[in-house]
């Protein structure tokens, strides 16, 4: 392995760390507690453990933490009426509601139904509009993570050639829209792509967030290029036999086959232990900022983008 191997959990302790010391200011010179409220709709397993982790790491900065775990089967109207509750409450800085939502709810109703102030997943219609014209908005967790990483790595990203492989809302076109702002020149690759391999091959920087397992592979890869991972995908893994039920264990694995593309990269982050971490880093950071910027604040610098 020749790459920087990218900890994405050690910086996300680190961003947590600054986090913490805002909350405290805001205690101690404003006396106002920033508050993160939480809506998980049904019992999607994975949810449950990221709701979880939400939790725990905004009591842990010093932050209110308000969970709303609603049934799979909640209709429109009552989730848009907690929605409603939770924008007129003035303890509530931050709204997020976990994705994905169960078939029957409209996605893009339910957030932006959300005050955009309290965006703090920056999906919100008017967050969007506001990053993709350079104005100060809410900034989607992952994508600006994966910024945070980039800048600590790299320094500044003026002029370097970008290629996010992944068109989504959450993470492929923000996170194009924020290497723009950092003066990228930017492609925009998905599934469709035409010989996505010499696209990549000619980027200083790769996002990878298309959701399949391992495709970004080592020889894609210009010699000396940062490697973001934004998958996560679980694979079955009979090396490492089976369950107690006689199911194949799994394990975790990226977009990126991190051997070979290790072997070739200036840096690549690992998954588990990359830009995962960074998403929860970053909405606490959003919290911090929303709060700052209700109460006219000064907002903590180096947490947004
Ligand atoms: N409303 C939102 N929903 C979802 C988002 C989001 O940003 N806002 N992102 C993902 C899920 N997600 C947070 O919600 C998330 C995913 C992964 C991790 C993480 O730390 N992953 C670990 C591995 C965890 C494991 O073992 O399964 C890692 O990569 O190291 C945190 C948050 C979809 N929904």
């Amino acid at each position: 392995m020749t790459a920087t191997r990218i900890d994405g959990k050690a910086f996300a302790a680190t961003v947590r760390e600054k986090v913490a010391t805002h909350v405290t200011r805001l205690k101690e010179s404003h006396s106002i507690t920033p508050g993160l409220a939480v809506v998980l709709v049904g019992e999607d397993p994975a949810s449950q453990v990221y709701v979880r982790a939400k939790g725990k790491q905004t009591v842990e900065v010093g932050m209110n933490s308000f969970e709303h775990k609603l049934e799979a089967d909640t209709s429109q109207a009552d989730l848009l009426a907690l929605i409603d509750q939770l924008n007129s409450d003035p303890s509530v800085h931050g709204i997020l509601v976990q994705l994905p939502l169960p078939a029957h709810l409209d996605e893009a109703l339910v957030i932006n139904a959300i005050d955009p102030a309290k965006d703090v997943d920056g999906f919100h219609i008017s967050n969007v509009g506001l990053l993709g014209t350079g104005q100060k908005s809410m900034v989607p967790c992952t994508p600006l993570g994966c910024l945070m990483l980039l800048r600590d790595q790299l320094g500044s990203l003026s002029g370097k050639s970008a290629v996010v492989i992944g068109r989504s809302n959450i993470v492929g076109k923000p996170m194009a829209q924020l290497l723009l702002g950092d003066s990228c020149t930017v492609t925009i690759a998905h599934s469709r792509t035409q010989d996505l391999a010499a696209v990549v091959a000619q980027a200083d920087i790769v996002v990878a967030a298309v959701g399949r397992p391992e495709m970004v592979k080592g020889d894609w890869i210009k010699p000396g290029a940062t490697v973001i991972d934004v998958g996560i995908n679980r694979i079955d893994a009979p090396e490492r036999g089976t369950n107690e039920d006689g199911t194949t264990k799994t394990r975790l694995v990226g977009d990126v086959d991190f051997a070979s593309v290790a072997a070739v990269a200036g840096g690549v982050t690992p998954v588990p232990g990359g830009v995962g971490p960074m998403t929860i880093a970053c909405l606490l950071a959003n919290t911090v900022t929303a709060c700052c910027r209700a109460h006219d604040v000064a907002e903590p610098e180096g947490l947004t983008a």
